[in-house]
């Protein structure tokens, strides 16, 4: 396994990566999407996140990486309040997680190894100390070689398997995944699952967005269930 959670150890720190409370958030004038979600995470666990297509799981995964905020509402993560923190701090927040997004953004002008070092290089660290763990990541998720190529000339597939490599790589303490195996077979999403579950016996929590009822259900994972603009369902 190329990395490890950093801080995911530090037991000063909350038991509770993500709480919400009454949390609710619509698009502009626009009815809530979500109404009255309460949801906490604690730290080190495994969570899915199922419901039907427009329930809302992307709109909860943009309010947990801060790229929106609720309209009403608490939302803490690590232990602080992230809800109504000045914007200068969110990329504190920020820094903590690794995001899956569904559309991947990726650095088109980057070869795939530079895309995997990035946070690594923006967290300050020296290519010889990081090229291994790189080439080690890039192998896991099956792109062994594909090091040098850049994502246009990448498959669907490859570029989401890019793209969790990217996000797991410094070794977050909250990864968040939005259909992380959606553009993949059933063989290479139970190999990408083998991977969170991997981070989470490491420390990291670990929430996965998905459709994919089957794959949820053999993660052994807690599924949460987004229906009516609430969650339903075990949290763990
Ligand atoms: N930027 C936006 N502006 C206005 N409405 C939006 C926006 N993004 C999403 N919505 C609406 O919010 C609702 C929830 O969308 P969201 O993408 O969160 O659902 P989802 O459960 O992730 O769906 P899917 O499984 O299809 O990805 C939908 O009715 C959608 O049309």
């Amino acid at each position: 396994m190329p990395v490890q959670p950093r801080r995911a150890a530090d037991a000063a720190a909350s038991p509770d990566t993500v709480r919400l409370d009454g949390v609710g958030f619509g698009y502009g004038h626009g009815p809530e999407v979500l109404r009255d979600v309460n949801l906490t995470l604690p730290r080190g666990s495994f969570h899915f996140l199922t419901g039907h297509s427009g329930a809302g799981k992307s709109t909860l995964l943009k309010l947990l990486t801060l790229a929106a905020r609720p309209t009403r509402g608490a939302l803490w993560l690590f232990g602080e309040d992230a809800g109504d923190a000045p914007r200068g701090t969110l990329p504190t927040f920020r820094r903590r997680m690794g995001v899956v997004f569904q559309d991947f953004r990726l650095l088109d002008h980057m070869s795939a190894f530079d895309n995997v070092a990035l946070p690594l290089r923006l967290a300050g660290a020296r290519p010889a100390a990081y090229a291994g763990n790189v080439t080690e990541m890039l192998e896991w998720v099956g792109l062994g070689d594909r090091a040098q190529t850049c994502p246009p000339a990448l498959s669907g597939g490859e570029k989401q398997r890019l793209a969790i490599a990217r996000a797991v790589i410094a070794g977050p303490e909250l990864i968040v995944a939005d259909e992380p195996t959606g553009n993949v077979d059933a063989d290479m999403a139970a190999r990408l699952l083998k991977l969170f579950q991997s981070l989470n016996r490491l420390g990291a929590t670990v929430l996965i967005a998905s459709h994919d009822e089957a794959l949820a259900a053999r993660s052994g994972a807690a599924v949460l269930r987004l229906d009516g603009g609430r969650i339903r369902g075990a949290q763990a």
